[in-house]
């Protein structure tokens, strides 16, 4: 079966500056992937060329097999995307958005799942342009999602979330993924969120996917020492930290008496090692 996305060695030039550099990866249905990166690392952009708003310099992009540049209209109606922000239509109410929106699926046999509309509590009669950008992150959600996408592509969807809706979106998305079996890519800097229900993490800095790695392998085999260790154990050097502590791959539980302190793997200070 072909993935929902593959990306290999993609190419973005902006400017003359290349802002995405050969970055390559697969996404699999049922798993939600965080994408993780500082400021300007090039996420936005390469959720664009996921999505086929930015074209690729060099390299490819497909979803279910198919090359973005070619896509069929009824492949691009089984992604949802939540934008960083909406922009765009918003002299509509919200239940008249909706309704606008709902017209140009081009798939009708589709069955609304009303429980984001349940999560999200807004007013259908409210004018979008009144909304604050919580409230208008809150229905960003709900367009995206309300018909089940397969893909669900989302550019930092709760920044603006109060903490409540924050904490019940990052427990309904993990449910959805089970019930649908959808592929799901989250970009946030909220990493601690991002631990609890992702499968995987891709991790990019300037431009280059510097880590593909799964929730499972972090917690497994990903370890912080005291400093580097014997090149004879055979360990990834993943990144040095602060303090000359290292981050490796590849560790087993035999290496436990191996002499250097050990702390288990942690995401969000492998990423802060990573983008230091
Ligand atoms: N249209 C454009 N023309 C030129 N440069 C651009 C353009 N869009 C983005 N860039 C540059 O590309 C780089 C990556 O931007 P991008 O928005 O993809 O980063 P990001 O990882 O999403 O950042 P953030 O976490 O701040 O949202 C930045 O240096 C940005 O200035």
């Amino acid at each position: 079966m072909n993935a929902p996305v593959s990306v290999t060695h993609l190419v973005k030039i902006l400017d003359g500056r290349r802002i995405l550099d050969r970055i390559s990866f697969v996404l699999q249905p049922g798993e939600i992937t965080a994408l993780l990166g500082p400021n300007g690392a090039g996420k936005t952009t390469l959720i664009g060329c996921i999505l086929g708003l930015l074209s690729a310099d060099e390299g490819t992009v497909r979803l279910w097999g198919e090359d973005m540049t070619a896509l069929r209209p009824e492949t691009r109606a089984r992604v949802g995307f939540v934008p960083q922000t909406m922009t765009g239509l918003t002299w509509f109410r919200v239940g008249e958005l909706m309704n606008y929106l709902a017209q140009y699926r081009g798939r009708p046999e589709d069955v609304e799942d009303t429980s984001w509309a349940a999560w999200a509590k807004l007013d259908p009669q409210a004018r979008v342009k009144t909304l604050s950008g919580g409230e208008r992150q809150r229905l960003a959600i709900i367009l995206a999602l309300r018909f089940s996408p397969e893909l669900v592509v989302l550019d930092e969807p709760v920044a603006s979330l109060d903490p409540q809706a924050r904490h019940d979106f990052m427990r309904l998305l993990p449910e959805y993924v089970r019930r649908s079996g959808a592929s799901v890519l989250i970009s946030s800097h909220i990493i601690s969120d991002l631990e609890d229900i992702c499968d995987r993490f891709l991790m990019v800095r300037k431009g280059q996917l510097v880590l593909d790695i799964g929730a499972r392998e972090v917690a497994g085999s990903v370890r912080r020492l005291a400093g580097p260790p014997d090149a004879a154990l055979g360990l990834e050097i993943l990144a040095e930290d602060y303090d000359g502590a290292v981050w490796v791959r590849g560790w087993r539980e035999d290496l436990e008496d191996a002499g250097s302190p050990v702390l288990p793997g942690d995401v969000e200070r492998l990423f802060l090692a990573l983008t230091r």
